[in-house]
């Protein structure tokens, strides 16, 4: 074992070398759950594809058998946000695309979406650079680009992204002034951009001239430490930049994906648009047509209303909602710590809440505001985080999530009552979207049914959780490479015993055995499911418009 990945409490083995060779396998006597179902049935496995789903299947010899009675056989889970080896704040996260990834096989993620950050604006750049780090992968992964200025280059780019390389989806930071933000004006070029390649445009959503504004007034007020972070960008820059960003895609007609939502405020917001679901420009159209009542202006407002009302009952603005793990279960406390390796851990942007955001959250996730749990998984050790023992700016912003979200969320959720098994594969796999009121669904990142299912011809990504068995979550023993956890000492009931990914055991009798270079890059088509319709409503509200109203000249 001199390979230069391998670490303490990570093995690993090559397929055929003495670990985990078998390519077929067959899971006995499991509840498999998918997000729309669940019976219990045998999973049967070749060549890391789902082959066949029925109770009491027969196979030859030679086939690894695992007995799954009394336990769930569910989809592995998918990561919607992670940051693997990403360079930030003057470092770079710890935790690299096989140290992370292996931590999430640990856990029961088999896929996760990381962002690429564009190299001084390029995107293709970025790209490479992300593609390189990503060849030491031990499972499947997807990228998300994010977008940090604009102009003709970056433009022709976002189209070879989505049309060559797989991506679709661009992420636009209104925070983190000087480094990744982006002003409305590029905001709006990037919406109108990803609407017309069929990108999901996704806001990392806090003002950021307001967090810089509330930043200087606590350094003012001599408030350094990391208390500082949270109270420099309240819940209210949060709210805010959700509902511009929110109205600014409502005022494109494009689809928009808020990344980590943290606060009430936040998700208020996009509860209140998913729920009017309006055409922001149709009802602006509306407002001032109806204060004009000649027979023309009339003959349109009948047009508008009959726009909204469609919008209303059909539509819904096409907003998502992403908590992230932090956000569901911790509280601002370990902010005000004394210790400051303890307090510092928390820092990541925007910022653990006060206690009542967290319960607020669970509750939107339960009732399908918010759709699908991220992690953000953004993780510095605590000697990076004392770049800012004297500054709380300077400390990196991020915390850990990637092996703990699958535990953490099926104790907090399922353990409470508050979902149901269906819908944690749903928020933590398979992100079905529930669009209308009649039950149509779709995915979101556009990778179902090869991701998320348990179906014959789906990729072979599997955990089985015994929900009579319990976790723990500590430093000491996690896989990440950083020496703390946002989760420590956090115990519960429903633990991950096995996790299959591309068809392979990889965890199992608490040991991952895991192969660099064995990860797949996942390509992600675009126009997915909320794009649908989108064409036909622009074309509608334009008819509306009738011909430019034609006036004499005044004569007074
Ligand atoms: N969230 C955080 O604190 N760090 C990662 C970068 C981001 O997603 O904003
Ligand atoms: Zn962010
Ligand atoms: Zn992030």
């Amino acid at each position: 074992q001199s390979n230069q990945f391998c670490e303490a409490g990570i093995g690993y083995g090559e397929v055929g070398c003495g670990i985990s060779s078998s390519t077929k396998l067959l899971i006995k006597g499991g509840t498999v759950v998918n997000a729309h179902h669940q019976e219990v049935a045998d999973v049967y496995v070749e060549d890391g594809i789902i082959v066949a789903v029925k109770p009491n299947l027969k196979v030859s010899d030679g086939v690894k058998v695992i007995d799954a009675t009394g336990k769930f056989v569910m989809p592995g889970g998918i990561d919607p946000h992670t940051h693997l080896a990403m360079e930030f704040m003057g470092t770079e996260t710890i935790d690299d695309f096989f140290s992370g990834q292996a931590a999430a096989l640990a856990g029961g993620t088999t896929m996760h979406i990381d962002f690429v950050i564009p190299v001084n604006g390029s995107l293709i750049a970025g790209l490479e650079t992300y593609e390189e780090k990503a060849k030491k992968s031990c499972m499947d992964y997807g990228f998300h680009m994010a977008i940090t200025k604009f102009d003709d280059i970056v433009s022709r780019d976002m189209e070879i992204i989505v049309k060559e390389k797989g991506i679709n989806s661009f992420k636009f930071f209104l925070a983190y002034k000087g480094s990744l933000m982006v002003n409305d004006e590029l905001l709006l070029e990037g919406l109108k951009r990803c609407k017309s390649l069929g990108a999901l445009a996704m806001v990392h959503a806090e003002n950021g001239d307001a967090v810089f504004e509330g930043q200087k007034r606590m350094i003012e007020l001599g408030i350094t430490g990391p208390e500082g972070h949270a109270l420099s960008r309240p819940p209210v820059l949060e709210g805010e930049a959700t509902a511009r960003a929110i109205r600014l895609a409502g005022f494109v007609n494009t689809p928009l994906y808020v990344v980590h939502v943290m606060s009430i405020d936040a998700m208020e917001e996009i509860a209140k648009a998913r729920k009017s679901g309006s055409n922001p420009s149709a009802i602006s159209h509306f407002l001032k047509a109806s204060q004009n009542l000649s027979l023309g202006t009339l003959n349109r407002v009948v047009k508008c209303i009959s726009i909204a009302r469609f919008s209303l009952r059909h539509i819904g603005q096409r907003v998502v909602g992403e908590p992230v793990v932090s956000g569901l279960v911790l509280d601002d406390s370990g902010l005000w710590d004394s210790d400051f390796a303890t307090a510092s851990k928390y820092v990541m942007s925007p910022p653990i809440r006060a206690s009542g955001h967290d319960k607020a959250l669970q509750g939107a996730l339960s009732n399908g505001v918010l759709q699908l749990v991220g992690t953000d998984h953004c993780v510095f050790n605590s000697t990076q985080k004392a770049f800012g023992i004297d500054d709380f700016r300077k400390i990196p912003n991020g915390v850990n999530g990637i092996e703990e979200r699958m535990h953490l969320v099926w104790n907090t959720m399922v353990e409470s009552g508050q979902i149901s098994i269906t819908d944690y594969v749903r928020v933590t796999s398979t992100e079905w979207y529930a669009l209308t009121v009649t039950l149509r669904y779709a995915r979101i990142f556009n990778i179902y049914p090869r991701k998320g299912a348990i179906i014959a011809g789906s990729d072979a990504d599997i955990i089985i959780l015994n929900p009579n068995s319990s976790f723990e979550i500590n430093a000491r023993s996690h896989h990440s490479r950083t020496d703390t956890n946002v989760y420590e000492g956090r115990r519960g009931k429903g633990k991950v015993e096995v996790t299959i990914a591309g068809g392979h055991v990889v965890w199992e009798n608490n040991e991952l055995k895991v192969v660099p270079g064995s990860g797949k890059y996942i390509e992600m088509p675009p126009f997915n499911y909320l794009f649908s319709g989108i064409d036909k409503a622009d074309a509608s509200y334009l008819s509306s418009l009738n011909a430019p109203v034609k006036r004499s000249k005044s004569t007074t």
